[in-house]
């Protein structure tokens, strides 16, 4: 079961440039900085309520983020959503046709169990599932 809109994803260009803007939009400091060696990117985390802003940059030219931002233009990179159950979820989810992007969970940033669908089939939107571990 989806439980949560867990964080919003944000690419960016420069983390810190960013991380300023963001502590002054959200009006807090951030919770948390970390490099998730995987994934090749920075992250910086802000708690809003229930839900978390992420701000993305790549570390290499090989990172989803580095790729996406040749691309497109800095904003809203993926939508994350916690799940009691990864492997249920995910299984859920392939059952009904959509494409996953990792055949088993991984580890992401913040302590999580991740998965991400394919956005061409959700409707054009990179969604992330993620479980605390
Ligand atoms: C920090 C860890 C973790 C967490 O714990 O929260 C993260 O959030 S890591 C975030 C970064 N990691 C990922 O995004 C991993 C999953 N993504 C991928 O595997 C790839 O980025 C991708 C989605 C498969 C796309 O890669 P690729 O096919 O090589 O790129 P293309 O440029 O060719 O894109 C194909 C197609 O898909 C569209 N696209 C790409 N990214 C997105 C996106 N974020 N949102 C919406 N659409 C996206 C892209 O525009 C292309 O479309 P067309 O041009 O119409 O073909
Ligand atoms: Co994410």
């Amino acid at each position: 079961m989806l439980t949560n809109l867990e964080h919003i994803g944000v690419a960016v260009q420069d983390l810190e440039a960013a991380t300023e803007l963001y502590t002054v939009l959200l009006g807090q400091e951030p919770y948390k900085r970390e490099h998730v060696a995987s994934e090749a990117v920075d992250t910086v985390f802000f708690q809003v309520g229930g839900s978390k802003v992420e701000l993305l940059a790549g570390t290499s030219p090989d990172s989803a983020i580095s790729k996406y931002l040749t691309k497109k233009p800095e904003g809203i990179h993926h939508m994350a959503f916690e799940v009691s159950d990864i492997r249920a979820e995910m299984a859920r989810l392939r059952e009904a046709g959509f494409v996953l992007l990792n055949e088993e969970p991984k580890r992401g940033a913040d302590n999580k169990l991740v998965c991400f669908v394919h956005p061409k089939s959700a409707n054009g939107v990179l969604v992330e599932l993620c479980q605390s571990i």
